[in-house]
């Protein structure tokens, strides 16, 4: 197969998994970000640069963002939103930090393909995709797709991300057709 056509493809299938989001899960993301002072965002590989590119948007459009791991990233507290993404919901490093944001009294949302993996259950909001991981066996909830690895996972991921952030914008008259006011000016 040609790349075009497997990009038709992916664009198809892509569709197909964002269809089958849960639309009262990311209404309560949607709420919690929101209603959050700060926001602090976590994932490895390729979930943790979606993210990264998420929490751009977030900062473009004002709120106050943090990626886990960055050496300014500072303390969470009582209060703070962790947004986490794993495909698999079981990379141990995500898990962790996801524990410890609930001792900190803190709220979790997490994006997976599996709401009952351990990442899952530390989840006050869970939004699930149901796509593919090579990380975990095969089977009807985790069937490959056109793309590799975790790949429709992290295209959601982006992709809804990038919705929420038209949805965000817009309550706050943050014109979206003109450059982002906060993006960087030292590039
Ligand atoms: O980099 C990754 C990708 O799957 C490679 O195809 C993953 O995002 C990374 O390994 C983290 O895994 P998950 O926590 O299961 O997303």
């Amino acid at each position: 197969m040609e790349s075009f056509q497997i990009v038709v493809q992916a664009v198809k299938e892509l569709s197909e998994t964002l269809s089958k989001v849960d639309k009262t899960e990311v209404t309560k993301l949607v709420q919690a970000i929101r209603h959050s002072k700060r926001i602090f965002l976590t994932g490895a590989g390729r979930s943790r640069l979606m993210l990264q590119a998420f929490a751009m948007r977030l900062m473009h459009i004002g709120f106050q963002v943090y990626i886990v791991g960055e050496v300014t990233t500072p303390a969470f507290l009582a209060g703070d939103l962790l947004i986490a993404a794993s495909a698999s919901g079981e990379t141990k490093s995500i898990l962790q930090t996801a524990r410890k944001a609930k001792e900190y009294q803190g709220q979790v949302a997490v994006f997976s393909i599996f709401p009952e993996s351990s990442l899952g259950e530390t989840a006050d909001i869970l939004v699930k995709i149901p796509a593919y991981t090579d990380k975990l066996p095969s089977s009807a909830e985790n069937k490959m797709g056109i793309l590799p690895g975790g790949s429709m996972f992290e295209e959601a991921v982006l992709l809804l991300g990038d919705a929420l952030i038209v949805e965000l914008a817009s309550e706050q008259q943050i014109d979206t057709s003109k450059a982002f006011a906060n993006h960087a000016n030292l590039e």
